[in-house]
């Protein structure tokens, strides 16, 4: 087992990772306050892990809510389903939270711990490759809003982490592919060697080779600490873990929740911000070439979806929590493994790019 370390003083915690970890005790147990536990998941988790997590609270009371399946049920509405049951049961405060799935379940559990009773301690056990390279980190939790993406949440962060890579075997191929469009922004962002180890493993990490999915996890997880530990809040920063997403929520938003997956959505906002930032001058034509040629060998879109008209598309990306004093601030590349954040930009250019990227991709 390899374990990592989000520095945020009190609010520090591990991220634990290896093979069969879901059922230890040992992990779990140092982080409970009281004795009650809630695990959260969903209909599809449910079947699959739920026992063997049980198992790590055998000395504790725990129940369990059971999630509909689905980025469209991450809202408020489906949320009422925790409270419920957290309330019809009589849970305290001393009560911890555990999240059992992927980024929807991940999100929507910790932004119940973050309201109930004005706040309960959370754990993480993600249990699809993106939540537990990103979601399962940093402390994002909310739901979305029909007019845009992760509109009502808020920033409260777990106990622990606790990612038990055996859970990668029943996830699917779309599934895996999808988590491997935030590995890739990691590499986009701040460290070009991953992104050139990526792209000699892209095959291994297809294929599942333990090795290199292992060492993928980690170096996202190191990454993604490391900026979370500079700043929590997003008050600088940590926009930079944003890339791609101006474009991808609004995609997402745009052609309706639950029609496209997060990564995918990210990974098409990637190619867009790639291309974007070569017409301002800043990557070469090559670069664009090659991340598109990674995405693409990862059996991730890298074109737009057919049907999302660009006027929808700039609408969509005005919905953004970057957006300051009416200016939507983008996620660019100057240069390949180095992102900034920026406003100084033609707006006319990039509804320009945009049309002719739709021209060229549809
Ligand atoms: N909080 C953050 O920092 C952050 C970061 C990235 C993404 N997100 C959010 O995460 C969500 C996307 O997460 P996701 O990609 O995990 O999607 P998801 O939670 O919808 O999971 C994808 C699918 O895999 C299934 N599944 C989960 N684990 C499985 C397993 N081990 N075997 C088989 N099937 C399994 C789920 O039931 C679901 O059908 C989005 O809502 C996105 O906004 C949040
Ligand atoms: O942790 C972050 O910060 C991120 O931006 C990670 C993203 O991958 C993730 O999709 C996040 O939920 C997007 O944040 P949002 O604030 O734009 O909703
Ligand atoms: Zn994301």
């Amino acid at each position: 087992m390899n374990t990592l370390q989000v520095n945020l003083g009190v609010r520090s915690y591990p991220i634990h990772i290896g093979q069969a970890l879901l059922g230890q005790s040992t992990l779990v147990a140092p982080h409970l306050k009281g004795k009650q536990v809630l695990i959260v998941t969903n209909e599809t988790v449910a079947p699959l892990y739920l026992d063997k997590t049980r198992a790590a609270f055998t000395n504790f009371q725990t129940s369990s809510v059971i999630l509909p399946d689905g980025e469209e049920y991450k809202n408020l509405t489906v949320l009422n389903q925790i409270f419920d049951a957290l309330l019809r049961d009589r849970f305290d405060r001393q009560t911890t939270l555990v999240a059992l799935g992927g980024g929807v379940v991940g999100d929507m559990t910790g932004f119940a711990a973050a309201c109930y009773q004005r706040g309960v301690p959370f754990i993480q056990i993600p249990t699809t490759l993106l939540a537990q390279v990103d979601s399962s980190v940093g402390g994002k939790t909310g739901v979305n809003h029909p007019l845009g993406k992760n509109m009502i949440g808020a920033f409260h962060q777990p106990q622990c982490v606790v990612i038990d890579t055996d859970t990668l075997q029943t996830l699917d191929n779309r599934q895996l592919s999808a988590g491997l469009a935030e590995v890739v922004k990691y590499g986009l962002i701040n460290d070009l060697e991953f992104f050139e180890w990526l792209e000699q493993h892209a095959a291994d990490l297809l294929a599942r080779d333990a090795q290199a999915l292992s060492f993928a996890i980690a170096r996202s997880c190191q990454n993604k600490a490391n900026i979370v530990a500079e700043d929590e809040r997003e008050t600088g920063r940590r926009a930079l873990l944003n890339l791609g997403h101006t474009f991808g929520h609004a995609i997402e938003t745009g052609v309706g929740y639950g029609q496209i997956l997060h990564g995918e959505a990210v990974a098409i906002g990637m190619c867009l911000a790639a291309q974007f930032s070569a017409q301002l001058g800043w990557l070469q034509a090559t670069e664009v070439t090659r991340i598109k040629t990674l995405l693409n060998r990862m059996a991730l879109p890298i074109q737009l979806p057919t049907g999302l008209a660009v006027e929808q598309l700039l609408e969509g990306m005005k919905v953004d929590k970057k957006v300051r004093e009416g200016k939507v601030r983008l996620v660019l590349l100057p240069r390949l493994g180095q992102a900034i954040i920026t406003d100084q930009y033609d707006p006319n250019l990039l509804r320009h790019c945009l049309s002719e990227l739709s021209i060229s991709f549809n």
